[in-house]
């Protein structure tokens, strides 16, 4: 069975085509800082790659360009888009609907529902599905929710202090996200650790950011709340804020709520901080030449990072091992080194050497840490093609 994944990212698109008798990945492609004028897009098709820089404006086009090299003629895999048994889409924010689900209009209008708790994810999935549902109408498409994998964290972790009628009501809790990339890594530690029961911290680093304490394979603690805007700085998208500066912040510059709320989901993060880029390539470069604001946003990102990490050290009683995933967490060997530094007194001792090399998956804590410090490279799109292989063959619900 061939199943076709789509991930669409604050920041990327990435797709992989699996043969799902054995999880062979036959097609991988993958455009980093979508949007900008220029784009970087890399493709591998069984011996067939292709490297280059261009523009791509949005998910919608890269869409349509990763269905053009998956049925290109010369290099392609497929003869039509319809081999596929399944098109999966690793969805974001399906408020009332968590889980996965065959998308229809129930589906699409549940997404569309949260399109303002998440504005740089949901319309972009909702635009790809109707695109996609357009041109292959026989073809299930399958969103399998990120929320999903954060359905096992506790109550008093879960809700919000507000007023009960709304949290009742009106589903107002902390949902979580990154669900595909923290359940990748709770499976891929047990594996490394050689135990099922470690207490794990699973640091999703890239354009979006969450960290999740995972016991035993669940999550119990995660730091995005009701809407990928919260918990860490993100890319371009504030992190946690008070809600009582807005009537000032409206006050003073003459906007609606709605502009104010725009602005925080695109112009706040990292790239509010310092006031340049939303990219952790760019801060590097920036505060290395001197520039005091990139700095301001490298530091503030990190200690946030080890603030959440402080209290899910605390939350679990101790921490085993501690895994950096996301382009971020894979590539950004100073924002890692920095994020453990000074945890010797908690048995968290780096080994910069290690760290400095790493190169794919890789360990870097030193001898005598008692807290092993990984890096996975995650797979988020092979969770979801098994999530979608699981819903195609579920015989109660047959789509
Ligand atoms: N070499 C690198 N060093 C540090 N950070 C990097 C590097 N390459 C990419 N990044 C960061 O990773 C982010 C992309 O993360 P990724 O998880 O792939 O994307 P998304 O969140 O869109 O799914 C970029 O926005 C950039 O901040
Ligand atoms: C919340 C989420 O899925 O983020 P991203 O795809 O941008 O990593
Ligand atoms: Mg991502």
């Amino acid at each position: 069975m061939l199943v076709l994944v789509a991930n669409l990212g604050s920041t990327s698109f990435k797709y992989r085509l699996f043969d799902m008798s054995d999880e062979r990945c036959l097609a991988r492609g993958a455009v980093d800082r979508i949007g900008d004028p220029m784009s970087h897009c890399e493709v591998e098709i069984g011996d067939w790659k292709d490297e280059r820089s261009m523009p791509v404006a949005d998910h919608g086009v890269a869409v349509a360009a990763c269905l053009e090299q998956l049925t290109n003629p010369e290099h392609g895999v497929l003869k039509d888009a319809s081999e596929v048994a399944a098109i999966g889409f690793k969805a974001v924010h399906g408020g009332r609907l968590s889980g996965v689900f065959v998308v229809d209009d129930n589906v699409l209008d549940a997404m569309g529902e949260m399109n303002a708790a998440a504005p740089a994810h949901n319309p972009p999935y909702i635009a790809a599905m109707k695109l996609l549902r357009e041109r292959f109408p026989d073809l299930p498409l399958i969103a399998a929710f990120e929320t999903d994998f954060h359905q096992t964290v506790p109550a008093p972790r879960r809700e919000y202090a507000i007023p009960r009628e709304w949290a009742d009501g009106f589903h107002i809790r902390r949902y979580g996200f990154h669900g595909a990339s923290h359940r990748f890594i709770a499976g891929r530690a047990a594996e490394v650790l050689g135990c099922n029961d470690a207490r794990v911290i699973s640091c999703h680093l890239g354009g979006s950011s969450s960290l999740t304490a995972i016991v035993g394979g669940k999550s119990v603690m995660t730091t995005m709340g009701m809407t990928p805007q919260t918990g860490l700085p993100q890319n371009n998208r504030v992190g946690d804020f008070d809600p009582f500066a807005l009537p000032l912040i409206i006050e003073k510059t003459g906007l609606t709520l709605d502009e104010v709320l725009r602005k925080l989901a695109s112009e706040g993060g990292l790239l509010g901080l310092s006031d340049r880029s939303g990219d952790m390539r760019d801060l590097e470069e920036a505060a290395a030449a001197g520039d005091e604001k990139s700095q301001l946003a490298l530091d503030a990102f990190v200690e946030e990072v080890r603030r959440h990490m402080g209290g899910m050290i605390v939350a679990m009683g101790g921490v085993d091992a501690i895994v950096f995933t996301g382009g971020i967490g894979e590539k950004g060997k100073d924002v890692r080194k920095n994020v453990c530094a000074n945890l010797e007194e908690l048995g968290i001792v780096v080994d910069v050497d290690a760290n400095d090399a790493i190169k794919g998956e890789g360990s870097f804590h030193a001898t005598g840490s008692r807290t092993q410090l990984l890096v996975i490279p995650t797979n988020e799109e092979v969770i979801v093609a098994r999530q979608c292989v699981e819903r195609l063959q579920d015989p109660r619900n047959p789509g």
